[in-house]
């Protein structure tokens, strides 16, 4: 990899001459957008917990822009309920809402096949209610679903903080995690990794969850990073999120920590930009897309500071944050994300490639593969 320095446009700042190209799969190049995988193949991201916990309004606040307050009116899920967004979105998954009175000791349920096809368990607890019940079943849940496939990501939602103080959300986080993790000591499951989030639908932690169970699940996650580092690093910006643009799931970003506030700010950025693009952006007859080749804004806050949006894919967009004085050299910003943009096709082209001709030798070979859109897909 090489990277050259434009001496006299900024001491610190320079015109990336080249991404790294090979990134481990090293195949021929082939097209981003054909060979979906097939729909029963694809990872599954599984939402357990309770009835009433919150999965249902949790799938639909993030992928389905159902407004949070609109959640009080979801019907309870009395069956397992498969949705497919890989049409919309990067992120090329099922996510499968289950009911919450699922029962393992039930012939019909099959959940050796569940767990075998899945990427990612997403227990969701409510911290609002008294949880005793819950930790019940999140070890129920996790240790047969960790006996049938130990490769799965086990995420624990500690949901609906938004009606605890900040001490509580503490708190409650601490005794939940020193609980599930008794349990799993006292069954000698001490290998099985837990991760705990504290989420609402109320403000952007639901999101912000959902980025790092996706990001887990992206096998080219390490090459996306050091792109954004080199990309940021050259051309005078403090942090790039790549973002999922339905979803607003951050599937990368550099690697200066992430605060809330920023991730804030960009999301919203997004959806000004499609709003507007969706009232003033079509063509006179609706067609047309609120999103495509040509779509990038650039917001300037009163604060000096700089939001700079442009698109990456069908699915992906870049937003970057960035001092004012920073951003009087666009044009250098511009070349260096016409070399990123290029780079992130080149990724995933290879990776479709690799997969065409089962060359491919993921990480964890019974699970990832990568697709069209570049998300792993189950090959089980
Ligand atoms: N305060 C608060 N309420 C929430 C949150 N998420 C969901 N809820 C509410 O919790 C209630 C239950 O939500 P659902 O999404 O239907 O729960 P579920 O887990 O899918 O329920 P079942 O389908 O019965 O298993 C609804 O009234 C939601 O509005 C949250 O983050 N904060």
């Amino acid at each position: 990899m090489s990277i050259q320095f434009e001496e006299p446009l900024a001491g610190s700042y320079g015109v990336v001459d080249s991404f790294p190209k090979d990134f481990g799969y090293g195949v021929e190049e082939g097209d981003i957008e054909d060979s979906p995988a097939p729909s029963d193949s694809k990872p599954r991201i599984l939402l357990m917990g309770l009835r009433r916990s919150g999965k249902s309004s949790i799938q639909k606040v993030v992928f389905h822009k159902m407004s949070p307050n609109e959640t009080l009116f979801l019907e309870s899920t009395n069956k397992i309920y498969k949705d497919d967004i890989s049409n919309s979105s990067f992120v090329n998954f099922q996510i499968w809402d289950f009911p919450g009175q699922v029962d393992f000791f039930d012939p019909t349920f099959d959940y050796e096949m569940i767990f075998r096809g899945t990427g990612a368990l997403i227990f969701v607890i409510d911290a609002q209610d008294d949880y005793v019940e819950a930790l019940g079943r999140l070890h129920l849940t996790v240790s047969r679903a960790y006996r049938v496939n130990p490769e799965i990501n086990f995420e624990v939602f500690i949901h609906k903080v938004d009606g605890l103080s900040d001490d509580h959300k503490i708190e409650t986080q601490r005794d939940i995690h020193q609980r599930a993790n008794d349990d799993l000591a006292d069954a000698s499951l001490d290998k099985l990794h837990l991760s705990f989030y504290l989420t609402s639908i109320y403000d952007h932690s639901i999101f912000e969850a959902f980025s790092k169970v996706v990001q887990k699940l992206i096998p080219q996650l390490p090459t996306l990073e050091n792109l954004l580092n080199i990309f940021i690093s050259n051309s005078g910006i403090e942090k790039a999120f790549l973002f999922d643009v339905v979803s607003k799931i951050y599937i990368a970003t550099d690697s200066s920590p992430v605060d809330m506030q920023s991730y804030e700010l960009c999301c919203d950025m997004i959806d000004v930009v499609i709003d507007v693009s969706c009232i003033y952006g079509l063509k006179e007859d609706g067609s047309g897309s609120a999103y495509d080749k040509e779509s990038m804004a650039i917001i300037k806050l009163n604060n000096t500071t700089v939001l700079y949006l442009k698109e990456v894919t069908k699915f992906l967009a870049l937003v970057c944050i960035l001092r004012e004085e920073s951003f009087e050299r666009k044009g250098l910003i511009d070349y260096n994300f016409h070399c990123f943009r290029k780079a992130i096709h080149e990724v995933f082209e290879v990776g479709v490639s690799a997969q065409r001709l089962g060359t491919l030798q993921p990480a964890t070979p019974s699970l990832k593969a990568v697709t069209h859109n570049g998300t792993p897909r189950s090959t089980v």
